[in-house]
Formats: C-alpha cells, sequence, structure tokens
C-alpha cells in the first residue's frame, strides 16, 4: 500500500522523469510556490510519501516503456486507483486517458493536431472563474479530448478551425492539459494542482488522526 504523507509540512510533489518537459515542470512548480518540496520520480521507492504527482508531456511511447522498464507502472496505477492528485500535461494526460493507466473516463486522439511543424501557440479560454479569463496554450503535437463522460469537468477550450475543443480537464483529483503550461511562465495551472494536492493533504491528514 502507498503510504501518504504524514509530515505537516510543505507539499511534496513528484514530477515523472522519464522522458520529456521534466525540468521545465521542476521549474513551474517553483514559480507557482516557492516552499514545495519537488522529488524527481525514476523508482518506486520515490512516489513515497508524496503529495502529488506530475506526468509530464513528451512521447507518451517512450514514457510508458520506460515506465514498465522501471518497475513504475504498478506503482502509478496504484496512485491513481487511488484517486491521489495527479496533473498530466499532453503525453502524461494521454498515459491518464483510456485505454493507457487511466484515471479520466475519457478518451483522447494523440497527435491529432498534425505533426510537429504543426504545432501552435494559442489563447486557452478558461471554464473556471478562480483560474481567470484565459491563458496562453503552447501545443506540440498535442492530442484532442475526444469522449468525456460526466465525471469530467472541461476547465477550458480553445476555438479551432473544427469548432471549440475541450483542452484543460478534472476528475476529482486529477487535472490534465492538452498543452504545457510548463513552457509559459504563467503559474495559473500549477497553482491550481497546488491547490488539489493541498486539500487532498489536508483531508487525509485529518482522516489519519
Ligand atoms: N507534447 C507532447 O507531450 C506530445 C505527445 C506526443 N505526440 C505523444 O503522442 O506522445
Amino acid at each position: 500500500m502507498l503510504k501518504m504523507n504524514e509530515n505537516a509540512g510543505p507539499l511534496r510533489i513528484g514530477v515523472l522523469g522519464m522522458q520529456g518537459a521534466v525540468i521545465e515542470h521542476e521549474g513551474a512548480l517553483k514559480r507557482a510556490d516557492e516552499s514545495i518540496e519537488i522529488v524527481l520520480v525514476r523508482s518506486p521507492d520515490d512516489v513515497k510519501n508524496l503529495d502529488g504527482l506530475i506526468l509530464p508531456g513528451g512521447e507518451s511511447t517512450t514514457i510508458s516503456i520506460n515506465v514498465a522498464r522501471g518497475a513504475l507502472l504498478p506503482i502509478l496505477q496504484e496512485w491513481i486507483h487511488a484517486g491521489r492528485p495527479t496533473f498530466g500535461t499532453c503525453a502524461g494526460l494521454i498515459l491518464m486517458s483510456k485505454p493507457n493507466m487511466g484515471g479520466f473516463d475519457c478518451t483522447v486522439e494523440r497527435n491529432y493536431y498534425g505533426s510537429q511543424s504543426d504545432s501552435f501557440v494559442t489563447t486557452v479560454l478558461h471554464n473556471l472563474k478562480e483560474l481567470g479569463p484565459s491563458s496562453k496554450g503552447v501545443f506540440i503535437r498535442a492530442p484532442a479530448i475526444q469522449e468525456v463522460s460526466d465525471q469530467v469537468t472541461p476547465l477550458a477550450v480553445i476555438d479551432h478551425i473544427a469548432g471549440q475543443q475541450i483542452v484543460a480537464i478534472q476528475q476529482g483529483n486529477f487535472l490534465g492539459t492538452t498543452f504545457h503550461p510548463e513552457l509559459t511562465t504563467d503559474p495559473t495551472w500549477h497553482r491550481y494542482f497546488l491547490k488539489i494536492a493541498k486539500a487532498y493533504k489536508k483531508q487525509a491528514l485529518e482522516a489519519y488522526q
């Protein structure tokens, strides 16, 4: 059984360090809250005592292979199954969707917008007041969120020639974006994730006492 972090001190957030935008997420977490502890997750022991976990973007097949090779897969599955705070960006979101590790009750289509050269930056329109009206979304060989169940809350959309598309979602303690908020200096999405992790930790510590 995965142990929770019983330390009431600063939040400990893990960043899966297999491939992709790992350092960028570490920087974004620091910008969002200087006081948090960051753990690079590469082996099962690294997942102990975390309050939240980020699955970065990169290449989802490579990340999956490395996760399986490092014996992390059952630990991550247990983490997600327990509903612990998890933030998946781009490839990270792909891993949290069906038929991969799961977590989100949704399907995604990989490389929806085309190849690397079809990557783009556009305005992400937020649905949730506390996130502010909008942010800059960096989409790099991004997936598109396809079917979502009513368990999934869309948090943001973009206007696309194919129509408005959902690009950020929440389901309980899971947060996912098809874009890369860690590649901008705007801490909005990481702050929102830290809020989820903080609330989860508070609740878990209270239940524990
Ligand atoms: N920026 C990204 O994470 C791209 C995801 C990548 N195209 C994949 O399918 O894995």
